[in-house]
Formats: structure tokens, C-alpha cells, sequence
């Protein structure tokens, strides 16, 4: 079995089509943001406690009165039947054997009422949606995600128009395989059809105000990086915030998603979340120090169902519980909740 998040990568690469690695690895123009995500995370240093006499950890955290069993959800990421035939529904069983929050992207090669039934009554299951320019489109899939029983919707904002992504380009990949389908765009016009996920460039607050008035359930904007754009949020009515560059995958060199939580965590009152390079448990405890409530991963997810179904999914997320555990035993914390903000550094060279 691998010992680490990176081994897990090495094994997908070596099974993966190079199209599929590279769809799953890649990202905007340079990809400096996709390098950036994890070196910002290297460049801090931690700053240990001794001698605070602790036991055993807890791990556990809650999100909008569900309880996890550890501060790590899945981030939502397209097409997992491109990683294991059983796709979307391996990750669902494994996100609920480890209890923890699975967000399905709106782009699932399975639809969210068949990954709900996948994970079952125990998956903290949240859906992930684009806005599209029709409203009634988008209000037919904020339908099923509420039928599915989702517990958050997370909308995400930093895609108006998708991401030159050159590796896809040179791969020739634009499309899924003939005969998969994003499962969730399926029977929106009555016409039995499947229809594409729009980027739309116009969205603004209004659409956030109309999707946040169609439905109970708790909006999430993903793809906020900027702390004004934080207060704006929740002014209207947004209940969290996913601080994230979409791995590296939209606006090249924007900014480490480590390196802007903090500004954002300091001045809203929502659980605020970060994803992008996370690898390490130490990753997750320096995301906790910036005041983050949990953190997502992306293709950690994809390189363990693509390493081994949903026992690789599972072995990468108790990977890094365990590799948490470890970190909060060595910097001197008891709870996910006592990661205090100097704990961090800057590395001065
Ligand atoms: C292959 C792939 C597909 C993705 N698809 C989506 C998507 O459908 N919706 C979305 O909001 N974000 C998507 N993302 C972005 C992830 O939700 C997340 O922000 C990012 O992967 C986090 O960085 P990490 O991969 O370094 O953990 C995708 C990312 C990858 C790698
Ligand atoms: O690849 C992505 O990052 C992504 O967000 C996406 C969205 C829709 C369809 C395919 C991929």
C-alpha cells in the first residue's frame, strides 16, 4: 500500500490513459498556480507545543449541524468514471465509510440521486453547481439536489468562462468518452437529451441572491479569494465560503489559496473552507492555524480511485486522518478546534 498522497499519484499516472492524467493533473496557461497551492503550503513552518499532556486527538469538526469525524471533505471534481468504472459511486461509499462531507460535482459521470443512494443515509452529501443562464434550468438541479437529501449547495464562482487548460488541448480532450454523459444535465428540456454545463460570464450578486431565495438549504460559494468579495458574500445570505483557485485549473498565477484564507477567515463568521495542495496532514493544521474549519482535497481523491477503486479513496483519507493525528499530537493539540494561529511561520528564506 503507498505510504504517501504523492505515491498514490505515481500509482494512478502509471495506470491512467495520459489524456486522463493529464486532464486530472493539469491546469490554466503555466501552471503556476497548480505548483504555488503546494509550495505555499511548504513554505510555512509550524511552530510546536511541548509538555501540554494530551492523550488522544479529536479530529471532528461540524458544518451546518452535521457532525465529520475529521476537518478534510471531498472537493468536487468532474468525471470520476474517467478514473474507475464505478465512478462517483465508489467515492460516495468511501466518503461515508470515513464520514465525512462528499461534494458532487455538478460535471458527475453518475447523477446526484444515484451517488445519494451510492453513499447512503450516513454520506453528508453537498452538490456543486455552476449557475446557468436559464433559471429554470438551474432551479430543476437545485431540485434534485434537495431531493437527493444534499445538505449544502456550493456554487461555484471562479469559472465565468472555463480555463485555457494546454495539456487538454494538446491531448485533444474535450469531450467524455461516447456514451458517458454528465448524468446531472440529463432530462432539463423534456427531450430526453443531456444537455452541456455552461460557463456564463454575467453572473453577478443577482444570480446569488436568486439561487440563495430558491432554496433552504446552505449556499457555499467556492472560488472567492478576495476578503471584500468574502463580506459581500455573506451579505447576501451566503452561509460559507470555499477559498479556492480551482486547483490551479482557472486564473493562472492567482494567488495560493493558503496564502489568502487567513484575510478571509478574519473577517467573515461563516465556516470558512480551503482546498488546493493539500497533501499532508501539516497542510490540513496550518489551514486550521489560518482560521480555516476544514479543508478540501481534489486530486488526492482522484489519484486513490484511480490507484484502487474506492479502497484507494479510502486509504487516501485515512492517510491523512492518520497523518492529522500525528501532526496535532506533535504540535501539541487535543482537538481540530485548539490549532491555534501561532502555530505558523513564514519561512524567512
Ligand atoms: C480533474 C478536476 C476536475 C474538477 N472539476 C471541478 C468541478 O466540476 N467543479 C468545481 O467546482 N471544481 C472542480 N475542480 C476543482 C476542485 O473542486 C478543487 O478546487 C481543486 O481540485 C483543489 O485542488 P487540489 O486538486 O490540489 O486538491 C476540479 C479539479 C480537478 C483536478
Ligand atoms: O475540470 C474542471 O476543473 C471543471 O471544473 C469541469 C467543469 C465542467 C466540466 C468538466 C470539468
Amino acid at each position: 500500500m503507498p505510504f504517501s498522497i504523492r505515491e498514490f499519484e505515481a500509482l494512478a499516472r502509471d495506470r491512467l490513459p495520459r489524456y486522463v492524467y493529464d486532464f486530472m493533473a493539469g491546469g490554466a496557461d503555466d501552471e503556476v498556480t497548480v505548483r504555488a497551492n503546494e509550495n505555499a503550503f511548504a513554505r510555512l513552518r509550524l511552530l510546536p507545543r511541548v509538555l501540554r499532556g494530551r492523550p488522544k486527538r479529536d479530529l471532528g469538526i461540524t458544518l451546518f449541524g452535521d457532525e465529520i469525524t475529521m476537518p478534510v471533505v471531498l472537493s468536487p471534481t468532474a468525471f470520476h468514471r474517467l478514473a474507475d468504472p464505478e465512478g462517483e459511486l465508489a467515492t460516495a461509499r468511501a466518503a461515508a465509510r470515513a464520514g465525512t462531507v462528499m461534494i458532487a460535482s455538478m460535471a458527475s459521470t453518475a447523477s446526484i440521486g444515484d451517488i445519494a443512494k451510492a453513499g447512503g443515509a450516513d454520506l453528508a452529501l453537498w452538490f456543486q453547481a455552476y449557475i446557468q443562464s436559464d433559471t429554470g434550468i438551474t432551479r430543476t438541479l437545485v431540485r434534485r439536489a434537495e431531493d437527493a437529501g444534499c445538505r449544502a449547495l456550493v456554487v461555484t464562482v471562479d469559472s465565468p468562462v472555463f480555463g485555457w487548460r494546454e495539456r487538454d488541448h494538446r491531448n485533444g480532450f474535450h469531450h467524455l468518452p461516447v456514451g458517458w454523459h454528465c448524468e446531472n444535465m440529463r432530462d432539463l428540456t423534456g427531450d430526453g437529451g443531456v444537455l452541456d454545463i455552461e460557463m456564463v460570464a454575467d453572473l453577478s450578486w443577482d444570480h446569488i441572491d436568486q439561487l440563495v431565495a430558491m432554496t433552504d438549504l446552505p449556499v457555499v460559494l467556492k472560488g472567492v479569494l478576495h476578503p471584500d468579495d468574502a463580506v459581500t458574500a455573506v451579505d447576501h445570505g451566503v452561509r460559507g465560503l470555499l477559498v479556492s483557485n480551482h486547483g490551479g485549473r482557472q486564473l493562472d498565477t492567482a494567488i495560493a489559496t493558503i496564502d489568502a484564507v487567513a484575510d478571509i477567515a478574519a473577517v467573515v463568521d461563516v465556516p470558512v473552507l480551503v482546498d488546493g495542495g493539500v497533501r499532508r496532514g501539516t497542510d490540513v493544521v496550518k489551514a486550521l492555524a489560518f482560521g480555516a474549519r476544514a479543508v478540501g482535497v481534489g486530486r488526492p481523491v482522484l489519484w486513490g480511485l484511480a490507484a484502487r477503486g474506492e479502497d484507494g479513496v479510502t486509504e487516501v483519507l485515512e492517510l491523512l486522518r492518520a497523518e492529522i493525528d500525528r501532526a496535532l499530537a506533535l504540535t501539541g493539540c487535543a482537538s481540530a478546534h485548539e490549532v491555534a494561529r501561532d502555530l505558523v511561520r513564514e519561512d524567512r528564506c
